[in-house]
């Protein structure tokens, strides 16, 4: 992984930065058949086979400080998604760099390292140790999370036996306890019924209040609105557009 030191920026910019995306391209290959022996039929035919690469991002760069709240918006396919899996190294990028200061936590995909043979409980203390925390931080935390995630019947059951909703607040329960300096959330917000979102939404807030770095990819203009102070709109992989999230919004809607 990078570190600050790879930046060409300011050192002043850097020593408040929390995020820094500096010119960062990401391609993907598109095929253009499904099967190898669909492939081998077009080659046969003297059709051009080889895979189309589609840019999903172009050479993108800001920087998020220490304490912001920051909105990617840009409509469906712009480029949001890819920008938070490289932020969560989850992607790398083909050019440019992507540094992070501090711990990081991905509500991306969530749920994603949990088992479904093991119990609630088991899967809160794997997940919580793939997300960087010590057995001991975790049994302090344990009741809270199961608390917060109210499924306090069900932890011993195995969460193959879960509705998909008691899975994903498990899982929503276990990313927001964790120790995290940045915390980068695509969509996650629609976990749950309404009570369990609005107390996702105060967690988040209570989050940013501490002065947590925050990074939202989501659809919901109003909850926009209210978490985030500023936006960067992404269209077809390009920045367009960086200020405060109500003039984002607008600068998203004109494109
Ligand atoms: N693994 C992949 N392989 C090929 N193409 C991909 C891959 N991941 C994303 N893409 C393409 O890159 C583009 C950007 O996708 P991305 O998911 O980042 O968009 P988004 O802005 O998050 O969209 P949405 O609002 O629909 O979630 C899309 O055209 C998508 O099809």
């Amino acid at each position: 992984m990078p570190t600050a030191d790879d930046t060409s920026l300011p050192a002043a910019e850097v020593a408040k930065a929390s995020i820094i995306v500096e010119d960062v391209s990401k391609e993907f290959r598109i095929r253009r058949t499904h099967s190898f022996k669909e492939t081998f039929v077009e080659w046969l035919k003297g059709r051009d086979v080889r895979p189309n690469h589609f840019r999903a991002l172009d050479d993108v760069s800001f920087t998020v400080n220490e304490g912001e709240s920051v909105a990617l918006l840009g409509f469906n396919g712009s480029g949001k998604s890819t920008m938070l899996k490289l932020m969560s190294g989850v992607l790398e990028p083909d050019t440019g760099q992507v540094l992070i200061r501090g711990r990081l936590a991905g509500l991306i995909e969530v749920g994603a390292g949990f088992h479904p043979d093991m119990s609630g409980r088991e899967n809160v203390y794997l997940n919580a140790a793939i997300l960087g925390m010590q057995k001991d931080e975790i049994d302090a935390r344990f009741d809270d999370i199961v608390a917060f995630s109210e499924i306090e019947e069900f932890i011993d059951q195995e969460v193959k036996h879960y509705s998909s909703g008691m899975f994903m607040r498990l899982a929503f329960a276990v990313a927001i306890h964790t120790e995290l300096d940045v915390l980068l959330i695509d969509e996650i917000l629609s976990v749950g019924d309404g009570p369990f979102q609005e107390k996702c939404q105060a967690k988040i807030k209570e989050l940013s209040a501490a002065g947590k770095t925050m990074v939202i990819v989501s659809h919901d203009q109003d909850l926009v609105r209210e978490l985030t102070h500023r936006g960067i709109v992404i269209r077809q992989g390009k920045k367009v557009f960086d200020g405060p999230t109500e003039q984002a919004i607008d600068a998203m809607l004109a494109g």
